[in-house]
């Protein structure tokens, strides 16, 4: 993937908390669910707020892993969930970009509803609900990716 991701779009707890709330509200009428499974492991904090919201305690994982910071590589599915056709379970990830994870998946739980708090234009006709667009050339910051850290003033990045 060559697409450059040149704006960052960094996210706050307070920001996701509020997003994984309001992805739980339009996934609060699927019926019937018997688990909710987290992409990890970025789906892992959104998959436990909404697991909260909707009252699901069954949590399972499909581990994979594809990008080493902003460099996508070849995806590598380090284990995959007990669910069978993926029917009653709900997938929950942090977000779709060029959309090749939630295919993977999708092709291993074809039954399954995939969710996501954040989607790119690319991955979007993947996912079966989300909450925030973002554009393909925005890089999102979780807020378990950063730190807190001096900020340079807008009028002198790049002076020095
Ligand atoms: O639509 P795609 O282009 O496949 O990108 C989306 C995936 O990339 C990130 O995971 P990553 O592989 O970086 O692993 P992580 O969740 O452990 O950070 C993100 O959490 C999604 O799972
Ligand atoms: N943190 C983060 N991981 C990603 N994996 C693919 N796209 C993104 C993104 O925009 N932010
Ligand atoms: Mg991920």
């Amino acid at each position: 993937m060559s697409e450059p991701r040149n704006k960052e779009y960094p996210v706050s707890w307070e920001e996701l908390h509020r997003n994984a709330r309001a992805l739980a509200w339009r996934l609060s009428e699927l019926q019937p669910l018997d688990g909710v499974i987290a992409i990890t492991r970025g789906g892992l904090v959104p998959a436990a707020i909404v697991a909260r919201e909707l009252e699901v305690r069954l949590i399972d994982t499909v581990c994979i892993a594809s990008y080493d910071h902003k460099t996508q590589g070849e995806a590598n599915i380090l284990k995959k969930p007990e669910a069978g056709d993926g029917s009653g379970w709900l997938i929950v990830d942090d977000l779709v970009d060029t959309g090749k994870t939630a295919k993977i998946v999708r092709e291993m739980l074809p039954k399954a509803h995939f969710a996501t708090v954040y989607a790119k234009p690319a991955g979007r006709p993947l996912v079966d609900t989300f909450v925030t667009e973002v554009s393909q050339d925005t890089w999102i910051l979780f807020p378990w990716d950063v730190e807190l850290a001096y900020a340079e003033p807008i009028r002198n990045r790049g002076k020095r």
